[in-house]
């Protein structure tokens, strides 16, 4: 990729430049306690270099998926406290994105310091799909930033184009910011003469987002996983009564031509046999083992099952590169953390080329207490590192090569 980078950026020189950096700092939460700060230590050394060449740093960033409103539920405050706990000075964080606090706040911005602009997801043109919406707020950010440059850091966020991801880079000079140059670099291992047995193991709750990546993946991967609350919508369409799961009915026709594609192919889709099927989404709720072809009408599966833990740890043990993205339950809930449990163990124990992908994901092997370095890469990145598996153009990558 030949763009220019953070390192070009910092010997052009940025004392007293303002820099404006689209971090990813969607970070998981317990109400307002983050739960998992890896998204912020990533985002860290970037921000950290800037900071101490003398530039005044602007970060933009989303968190969830508001409703292009402000919506204090995800306000980005428990980010900012943690962000100058590691910088090691207070981040200020504006009230609005582009709105008069955020105009006041990077006005007065001195050198060498750090402001956190409030989620641009509180701002419906960030995600509009009408290119005018977003080059008009892509205009209003850099307006923050006068004679300012972009460095785009969030790797988690490059596969959206979005206006401060994507447009941003055609209004402000724009650089490739470590963590994206990193990630890219590793992920590159596993496009380029990859090492097989190549599995992939699928699960999480962004179902309709990641089932579009499959029909790619089948081209490549010599066995497919699916867990988590992606595995419901293939066993439905496998014919099973799936109660009340997550379940993307309006992609059932594609995910049946899934399973006839892999079979033609030869790939083999690997999907559970069993369920933890429970009575309500709580971390209390009253739940039991079923096999797949017993899931009651009113249960609704948070977790794959025991035999199904163990079957996946089994087809994962001979692969010599594996990809996972995705929890096999929702292992928030210490009763349905066992299958993400089983397929984190399986990955440690592996002589593979193991990277794990995603927010939820990498706070999973955290959470569990598995070493970190015992899988060969953690990625920021989950549906980034997916659709960069695919062959797919990132966006935010394409910007920072003059395509947008
Ligand atoms: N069976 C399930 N039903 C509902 N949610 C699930 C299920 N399995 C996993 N999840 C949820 O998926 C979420 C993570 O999904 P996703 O965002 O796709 O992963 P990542 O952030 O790693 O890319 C977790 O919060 C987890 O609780
Ligand atoms: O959490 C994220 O992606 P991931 O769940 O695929 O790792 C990124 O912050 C992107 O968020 P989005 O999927 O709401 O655009």
């Amino acid at each position: 990729m030949s763009v220019k980078n953070l390192d070009d950026l910092l010997s052009e020189g940025v004392q007293g430049r303002y820099v404006l950096v689209r971090s990813d700092l969607n970070v998981p939460l317990d109400g307002s306690a983050i739960t998992d700060d890896g998204r912020v230590r990533a985002a860290l050394p970037t921000i950290k270099k800037l900071a101490e060449a003398g530039a005044k740093v602007v970060v933009a960033a989303h968190l969830g998926r508001p409703k292009g409103e402000p919506d204090p539920k995800f306000t980005l405050a428990p980010v900012a406290r943690r962000l100058g706990e590691l910088l090691g000075a207070e981040v200020p964080l504006a009230g609005d994105l582009v709105g008069e606090s955020a105009k006041a706040l990077t006005a007065g911005l001195a050198d060498g310091s750090v402001v956190l602009l409030e989620n641009v997801r509180f701002d419906a043109r960030e995600t509009s799909k009408d290119a005018v919406d977003r080059s008009e707020l892509a205009a209003e950010l850099a307006a923050l930033t006068p004679g300012g440059a972009f460095v785009s850091d969030g790797f988690g966020v490059v596969h959206r184009k979005q206006a401060s991801v994507y447009e941003i880079a055609a209004v402000l000079p724009a650089y490739a910011g470590g963590l994206v140059l990193a990630e890219l670099d590793v992920l590159k291992k596993l496009t380029d003469d990859v090492k097989r047995p190549y599995v992939v193991a699928l699960g999480g709750s962004k179902v309709s987002d990641k089932l579009g990546v499959i029909a790619n993946l089948l081209t490549k991967v010599d066995r497919l996983l699916i867990g988590g609350g992606m595995a419901y919508t293939f066993l439905k369409a496998k014919g099973y009564e799936v109660g009340t799961s997550l379940l993307q009915e309006d992609q059932l026709d594609q995910v049946k031509g899934f399973l006839a594609e892999a079979e033609k192919r030869g790939v083999e889709l690997v999907l559970p046999v069993d369920v933890l099927a429970a009575e309500g989404f709580a971390a209390d709720a009253a739940h039991e083992a079923v096999d797949v072809t017993a899931i009651p009408a009113d249960r609704m599966g948070l977790d794959i099952g025991p035999r199904s833990a163990e079957l996946f740890a089994r087809k994962l043990a001979d692969a010599a590169t594996v990809f996972w993205n995705g929890p096999m339950g929702v292992f928030e809930f210490e009763a349905f953390a066992g299958g993400t449990r089983a397929v984190a163990e399986a990955l440690v124990k592996s002589d593979a080329f193991t990277v794990v992908g995603g927010g939820d994901s990498a706070a999973a092997v955290r959470q569990l207490g598995l070493p970190e370095d015992g899988f060969s890469h953690i990625s920021t990145g989950g549906g980034a590192s997916l659709e960069y598996l695919e062959g797919k153009e990132l966006p935010g990558v394409a910007a920072l090569e003059g395509k947008n």
